[in-house]
């Protein structure tokens, strides 16, 4: 390669020197140049000329030598032309062969151990076409990183000035320093130094001596511009991948930069694994990049990694959280404005309030154009927390941080607007003050619920405005926070992630008591619940059209599901004493005692005046058809009430049949064996069981002996039919042919009550509903013998 160069650079020199001729300066020089050029140049074009020169004066030896030198000098020029810039070419494919596998493999970065010069050369090519597009396209905001190489350029100017007399103004002058090497002895193995070197001169024996020191010197700059070039140019690489989208390549950039021990391209990798950017996230891996950094001293990285500490320690202990407020505290000394916030807030709070401390970090925040702190700092004057308690200050720094385009601040500043038209501003912030005032004690309230709790909330951190002068991607790479979340949807632009300053006094001042919808916590406080609010809103929305086809195709079904609600609660709004009560006595008062059918048609009218739960005329018609049908010598009733139905059935047995009735409310259970009672009816035919349902059924035997149901009514409970219908049937109770009567059958808790007798039709017969009834026929059960019906009569005397 080296050799190559040197023949490109002796090509190019030859180019030069011959570039008169093409002017045609004149012949006699002409003539000459063509006489002292090398043979194997000139051979192929003069031998025939030269045969045909065989006398003629010299003036036509001049003209014909001219001509040939214009017909042999183009096409020999040309082809010198064609080597060297076809060399160049080739250079210039080696070096962008070079560049592109530095930067697209990260594992080849590692593998460039090959001879130094050849690595020198394709690096020194590469990140000088690399720097100048980066200067010209001003990537490197500060120029810092130009300054350096700028600095090796002038250091091997030093090294090869001594050769380089005429073409080291260009930046091209270290190409210079290694052609000269191969150029020397190109030339003197090719005799081609005649314009250079004077008679009886080794050109060799004068240049190559002090050349030896000097490109070993070369070599040795060169390998430090390799070195330490490539992690920066990689993370310039990096942060324009990221500008422009392309993560995973940013990502490999930053990597290979940081395992050159970069402390920026570090950082950029922990930003990378942090955010997730070209690389899953990991907050480890995250933290550890960020570590490194913060160790090559980099500022950022140390507020990040001390972030990161707190949010993966939740608990951490006291030399840890030291050694994070040691962080914090390097951050914001290099002027991390983040940093600062964060600890003027930090300081405000406990463990580690102190005023002055918390005024100190928040007055560097501010003066560093962080406008919450200054509002934080103002706050801080009005309270008198670690500073003398100023209102006038306090107004200032309000102001200021208005003007920053603090909201709370400017909301601050309004509520001052109304009465600092007839008082100073400074008495008026005194007068809206919230009354009694708050002592400074109780102003600044904690908020940790561990140490540094707050901090560890993961919060959405803004970048900083000058993270791209340090280097960093933050700025480009990553998504601005949420307008809700970022500090910027309040006016701060660039302003740093807080935790919470919360002066317990502004939840009573009465600006923010007019302005609710603003916090003085950190934004992430309120915005999941506005966040949540907003989804709510948006889930009705989008569920209201669905609910208007709903209602409109299910309009009837919904108005009985209705009707029955507003029933049912009524039902057992009416199941009440009231309702027994004035039943009872309705029908007590104005029945015919004695007289069962009295008290029924006493019912109906008591019925027809008021909401009653008795079973009424029309089902208790049909009602008595059934019991006159089977006529059972044991009858079931659930659900005695004022006695309507027991009355009913009582009235319409046979001379041996019984009642049972059972009722779980005592006052029902009392004015219903009144009402069958004035009815005319005897203990004898029926007996009232004041209990539950089911605790009836299961003593249900005792009173039975022998004997079978051959008829049930339920009409107590819906939700307990199918309970009861299944104890009746554990219990052997049902007699076969057992006629089952269920009011209220319609209702949607009698469904299982349905399903479970429309899957046994070998045990149950459904008959057509009438009047609401449900009549199902019970069939010989298994294991049960019909019994004899009139076994049970002796156990109700
Ligand atoms: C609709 S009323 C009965 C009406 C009565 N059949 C009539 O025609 O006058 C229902 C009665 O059943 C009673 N009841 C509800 N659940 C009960 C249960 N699990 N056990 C016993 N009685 C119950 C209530 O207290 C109420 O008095």
């Amino acid at each position: 390669m080296w050799r190559i160069h040197g023949l490109v650079g002796r090509l190019l020199t030859r180019c030069q020197a011959n570039a008169p001729l093409r002017l045609s300066q004149g012949h006699h020089y002409v003539e000459d140049e063509v006489l002292s050029t090398p043979a194997v140049l000139s051979s192929g074009v003069l031998p025939s000329d030269s045969s045909s020169q065989s006398g003629g004066n010299g003036d036509r030896q001049r003209r014909r030598r001219t001509s040939q030198f214009c017909y042999t000098g183009l096409p020999r020029y040309t082809a010198l032309d064609a080597v060297g810039w076809g060399v160049a070419a080739m250079l210039l494919m080696q070096v962008c062969r070079r560049i592109h596998s530095q930067f697209s493999s990260v594992s080849e970065l590692n593998a460039t151990q090959g001879p130094y010069r050849e690595r020198g050369l394709l690096q020194r090519c590469g990140y000088r076409a690399l720097l100048e597009i980066l200067s010209r396209r001003d990537v490197l905001p500060r120029g810092v990183n130009v300054s350096f190489l700028g600095s090796v350029q002038a250091i091997q100017e030093g090294s090869s000035g001594s050769t380089q007399s005429t073409e080291d103004s260009s930046p091209s002058h270290m190409e210079g320093v290694s052609l000269s090497n191969d150029s020397g002895d190109h030339l003197s193995s090719s005799g081609c130094a005649a314009k250079d070197t004077s008679p009886g001169q080794n050109p060799k024996d004068k240049v190559q001596e002090p050349e030896e020191d000097e490109l070993t010197d070369a070599a040795n700059n060169l390998r430090r511009i390799a070195d330490s070039s490539v992690p920066v140019i990689l993370n310039i690489i990096g942060i324009e991948s990221a500008k422009s989208g392309e993560y995973n390549a940013a990502f490999s950039c930053f990597l290979a930069s940081a395992k050159h021990g970069y402390s920026k391209a570090q950082f950029n990798v922990g930003v990378c694994y942090e955010k997730g950017r070209g690389v899953n996230r990991d907050n480890d891996k995250a933290a550890e990049f960020y570590r490194q950094a913060a160790t090559g001293g980099h500022s950022q990285a140390k507020y990040r990694y001390a972030r990161c500490l707190l949010r993966l320690r939740s608990q951490q202990s006291v030399e840890d959280a030291h050694a994070t407020i040691g962080l914090l505290e390097g951050a914001a000394a290099s002027g991390v404005r983040e940093a600062q916030a964060y600890l003027g807030v930090l300081f405000s709070q406990e463990p580690l309030r102190d005023g002055q401390k918390a005024v100190h970090y928040l007055r560097m925040a501010a003066e560093n154009g962080d406008s919450l702190s200054g509002l934080y700092l103002g706050q801080c004057y009005e309270w008198g927390f670690g500073v003398q308690q100023s209102f006038r200050t306090a107004v200032e720094l309000y102001k200021r941080a208005a003007t920053a385009g603090n909201q709370q601040a400017q909301i601050i500043l309004s509520a001052l607007c109304s009465t600092a038209s007839r008082v100073p501003e400074d008495t008026a912030l005194r007068s809206i003050r919230s009354t009694p005032c708050l002592s400074t004690e109780d102003a600044v309230r904690l908020r940790f619920r561990s140490t540094f709790s707050n901090l560890q909330s993961g919060s959405p951190c803004q970048p900083l405005p000058h993270s791209w002068s340090t280097g960093s991607f933050l700025a480009q790479a990553l998504p601005s926070p949420s307008p809700a979340s970022s500090p910027r949807a309040s006016g701060q632009e660039g302003a740093p992630c807080h935790p919470t300053l919360h002066l317990a006094g502004f939840a009573k001042t009465s600006w923010l008591a007019r302005q609710p919808s603003i916090s003085t916590d950190n934004n992430l406080y309120f915005v999941p619940s506005s966040r949540l609010l907003i989804f709510i809103m948006w889930l009705l929305a989008a569920t209201l059209p669905l609910l208007a086809v709903m209602v409109a195709c299910y309009w009837g079904e919904l108005g009985a599901l209705y009707r029955r609600l507003l029933s049912t609660t009524a039902t057992l709004s009416w199941r009440s004493s009231v309702c027994v009560r004035s039943t009872h006595s309705f029908v007590f008062t104005n029945c015919t005692h004695g007289r069962s059918e009295s008290v029924l048609e006493t019912f109906d009218q008591y019925a027809q005046r008021h909401p009653s739960l008795s079973l009424g005329p029309k089902r208790g018609e049909f009602l008595d058809e059934v019991v006159q049908r089977v006529a059972p010598t044991w009858a079931l009733e659930l659900g005695t009430h004022c006695g309507y139905s027991s009355v009913r059935i009582l009235r319409l047995l046979p001379a041996a049949g019984r009642l049972l009735t059972v009722e779980h409310d005592a006052t029902a259970a009392e004015v219903g064996e009144e009402i069958i009672l004035v009815a005319g009816f005897k203990h004898s035919q029926f007996q009232l069981l004041s209990c539950p349902s089911e605790d009836a059924i299961a003593c249900l035997r005792t009173h039975l002996g022998k004997g079978l149901l051959q008829m049930v009514l339920m009409d107590h409970d819906v939700g307990r039919y199918l309970l009861d219908l299944r104890a009746l049937e554990r219990e052997g109770l049902l007699a076969p042919g057992c006629v089952l009567l269920f009011n209220d059958s319609h209702l949607p808790a009698a469904c299982a009550l349905l399903e479970h007798i429309a899957s046994r039709p070998e045990q149950y017969t459904v008959q057509p509903q009438a009047q609401g009834l449900l009549e199902v026929h019970c069939h010989l059960l298994a294991g049960h013998a019909p019994q004899d019906q009139g076994q049970g009569q002796s156990q109700l005397n």
